[in-house]
């Protein structure tokens, strides 16, 4: 269960959120859908505990993200599209390990973790490999793999397929899919509707550092009698 009210954001002298307020219910995906530079990326940061907001509420699974940023980091899962942040003189198993170890998990639970986690993203034949030669495709299952390496109730993903082949994109939602079937609480970013329209409960439209729109997809092309691709360029259009 996410409650984010109020939200304000500003960089000097560019105000990247004015006012982002959304709820989203357990076991729900919720997908952040906007134009570059609309506000996705800080709003998922500052829920993500990575930025601090200038006014507003964010609370995660109860936690309050201002008051105790550490019991929510150990409920949520991050995935930052673009950079996957991999390193490369590790191999994919050490990258995931050390994720379980930033997480406070013993040894044991993170060697059968990472064991499920290879099986379930079959990456056994390179788990025991170093990531540098590693595919984009190969790299993002593992920054997958790492993200709910301790088992997170919530997870975040900021345009997670971006920068990949059709193959890889299909792995990402596969995973985004298996999340909710978990029961876990989703929210991700991304510019792409046919992802947002495939993979959504309910999405927010944000644009100029506000949600302006939010509803499933039923509701929203209801309402404006038009395809969602088509009341997006609608209200966001100058
Ligand atoms: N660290 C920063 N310093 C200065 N300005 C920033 C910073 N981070 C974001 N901004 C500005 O805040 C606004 C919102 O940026 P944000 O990255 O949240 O948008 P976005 O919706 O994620 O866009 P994109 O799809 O391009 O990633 C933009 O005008 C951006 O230039």
């Amino acid at each position: 269960m996410i409650n984010v009210k109020g939200l304000k954001k500003s960089f000097k002298d560019v105000e990247a959120l004015k006012d982002v307020s959304f709820n989203v219910n357990q076991g729900e995906i919720l997908g952040l859908l906007g134009e570059n530079g609309a506000g996705k990326t800080t709003t998922l940061r500052i829920l993500a505990t990575m930025l601090k907001a200038d006014d507003g509420e964010v609370v995660l699974g109860g936690i309050n993200v201002a008051n105790n940023p550490e019991a929510v980091r150990k409920k949520i899962g991050i995935l930052f599209g673009g950079e996957s942040g991999i390193y490369d003189r590790l191999t994919a198993r050490e990258n995931i390990e050390y994720y379980g170890q930033l997480n406070d998990m013993d040894s044991a639970s993170i060697k059968d973790r990472v064991d499920h986690l290879s099986r379930i993203f079959e990456m056994d034949e390179y788990i025991d490999r170093r990531a540098g030669k590693f595919s984009k495709g190969m790299k993002q299952k593992v920054a997958l793999a790492r993200s709910i390496v301790h088992n997170p109730e919530i997870m975040l993903f900021d345009e997670p397929t971006s920068g990949l082949d059709v193959t890889a994109a299909r792995v990402v939602h596969k995973f985004i899919n298996s999340c909710k079937e978990e029961g876990k609480t989703v929210v991700f970013s991304s510019h792409t509707m046919s992802e947002v329209e495939k993979l959504c409960d309910r999405v927010a439209i944000i644009h100029k550092g506000k949600i302006i729109e939010i509803g499933t997809i039923t509701e929203l092309t209801d309402k404006y009698q038009k395809s969602v691709e088509e009341l997006f360029v609608e209200l966001v259009g100058e």
